[in-house]
């Protein structure tokens, strides 16, 4: 019952009596006067000490040679630890960890006593197409008891959840109303580019700016003005820096709980939450002249007495601007940072770009054959969730038709999109950045079901439309208006060896110079 319900207390109780049998050892014991306490403590400690020792062994050897998932090859120190995994992905990069470890090993590696890596084009499909019996791991629970869609592990509620979610992010009349704050803040960020052209500026400052703002505004109806004060605000600059534990804990969320729970460690998050509950209460007193996100949310969370559910509409506030923040932003980043490195791709994309002044229309951009390809193979190569997106495996087992295996049930997989989209067998030349494989060169994408960059099935993104207008119109705003260069001594290799998995994609430093060209075509 209380590994169904939270797996993470179990080793959360076993850590804190492993204490405590520490503190008897060394300090009660040797303390102790009386002969007949410290000989009972002795007897006790050792009774405690036995009972652990057998414990531990015959975990370990439970692990290695009779769990379910004994055949599927990897690391031994895997098999019987998580702790093998924290200490290999302490630099952040689980994403190249697992390329390795799949060059090493196969398709599938055993990457912790219970937990599988799968490269292979069907597991995105069969760990989240629509008739999965997959549910979201433990690692969700991370932000409990804040609430919100992207975090909530149970199927029925979610679904429950998302059904409030999804007018704000299917009906046209929604998207439609949220263009004009796009094509607002994207002029900000023009100006902003302007008035430092020509020097080298780190581009991931003024992307998150932009992609903090719009969700600032959309989901608590105000922008964080980061983009107009040029500097972080202290809040989200805090918070993104908690964020970044997300790496090296990723494999043992019950240790990142057990940190949560120290007074004051998570007092960054806990700020960031009471911020957007207060940021919401004035949101409901506002009246809001376009529609934006929260319009749909507050009213599919009126409760019976025509009072709010707070929980949920503080959390699914947070939800926007940490799931469609850091995503955006990171793609944009990545999107320059491949400008700069093929200027013949640069070129190509601008002369493909409509005339200025259709640059603000949604619909004629949506058309852009070239445009969409670029950025799909942005998404390809450098996906904003590079191993992210863990799930328990249900009761039935989960098969995998394309390596002929049923994976046993309660496994927790991921399916990593940096390894997936890097396969040869899914994409000819799968390295090198060809956008023409999305039009005229479609022979080079053997197997597009390994291209899942926004997930599929009850758990894809509910964003995914709206980033694409994002995407689509700063890409073609700035790319019409600026040449872009890396920064002096900049070649880009520092960009991809700094970067971070933190659950969304980390870029590393990128210097780059825009230089204004007019509107060019
Ligand atoms: C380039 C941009 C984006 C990419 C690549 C992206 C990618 C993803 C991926 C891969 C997931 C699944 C994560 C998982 O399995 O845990 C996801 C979920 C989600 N995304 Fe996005 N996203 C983007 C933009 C956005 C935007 C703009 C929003 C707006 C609010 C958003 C909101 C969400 C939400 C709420 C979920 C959770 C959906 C659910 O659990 O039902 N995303 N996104």
């Amino acid at each position: 019952m209380l590994n169904k319900d939270a797996p993470w207390l179990v080793p959360i109780y076993a850590t804190i009596a492993f204490l405590v049998e520490i503190v008897v050892y060394f300090y009660v014991l040797p303390e102790s006067q009386s002969h007949r306490l410290q000989s009972s403590l002795a007897e006790t400690e050792s009774l405690i000490f036995f009972h652990f020792l057998a414990l531990y062994s015959s975990i370990v050897v439970y692990r290695v040679f009779f769990h379910p998932l004994r055949r599927y090859p990897g690391p031994i120190l895997a098999r019987i630890t998580n702790f093998w995994h924290v200490y290999k992905c302490l630099d952040a990069k689980n994403h190249l960890l697992l390329e390795k470890l799949h060059e090493q090993y196969g398709p599938i590696v055993r990457v912790g006593p219970q937990e599988l890596s799968i490269v292979s084009p069907d597991i995105h499909l069969a760990m989240s197409g629509a008739r999965t019996k997959c549910t979201k791991a433990a690692l969700y629970d991370l932000t409990l008891p804040s609430r919100g869609l992207n975090v909530t592990r149970n199927t029925s509620e979610h679904d429950r959840r998302k059904k409030v979610w999804d007018p704000g992010f299917t009906a046209s009349v929604a998207l439609e109303s949220y263009h004009g704050r796009i094509v607002f803040y994207g002029d900000q960020l023009l100006q902003y580019l302007q008035s430092k052209q020509n020097q080298p500026i780190d581009v991931r400052e003024c992307f998150y700016w932009f992609a903090f703002d719009i969700m600032g505004d959309l989901a608590l109806g105000r922008s964080f003005n980061m983009l107009r004060n040029g500097q972080w605000h202290n809040v989200l600059a805090t918070m993104r820096k908690g964020m970044s534990m997300l790496g090296p804990l990723t494999p043992v969320p019950w240790l990142a709980r057990v940190g949560m729970a120290i007074p004051g460690a998570m007092k960054d998050w806990n700020n960031m939450c009471k911020w957007c509950e207060e940021r919401m209460r004035e949101r409901l007193q506002m009246g809001v002249k376009e529609l934006d996100i929260s319009h749909w949310l507050i009213e599919g969370s009126r409760n019976g007495n025509g009072d709010y559910d707070w929980d949920w509409l503080s959390g699914d506030a947070l939800s926007i601007i940490t799931a469609g923040s850091d995503t955006v932003a990171t793609t944009l980043v990545f999107a320059f940072y491949v400008l700069a490195l093929y200027p013949e791709e640069q070129r190509k994309l601008r002369r493909s770009l409509p005339p200025a002044v259709d640059i603000g229309s949604q619909e004629k951009l949506a058309q852009m054959a070239h445009l969409n390809a670029f950025l799909n193979e942005v998404l390809r190569l450098y996906p904003a969730v590079p191993s992210g997106g863990y799930r328990i495996v249900g009761e039935q087992g989960l098969p995998i038709a394309s390596l002929n295996t049923i994976i046993p049930p309660e496994t927790i997989i991921t399916g990593p999109r940096w390894s997936i989209s890097r396969l040869e067998s899914c994409f000819e030349q799968a390295h090198d950045f060809i956008p023409d494989r999305w039009t005229t060169r479609a022979h080079m994408v053997k197997d597009k079901r390994a291209f899942v960059p926004f997930n599929q099935g009850r758990y894809s993104c509910i964003g995914k439309n709206l980033a694409w207008i994002e995407l689509r119109h700063i890409l073609a705003l700035l790319v019409s208006r600026f040449e872009v260069t890396f920064g002096p001594g900049e070649d880009g290799s520092r960009f991809l060896a700094d970067m971070k998995d933190t659950f969304a994609a980390a870029p590393g430093m990128c210097s780059l110079v825009f230089k204004d060209i007019g509107s060019s075509v």
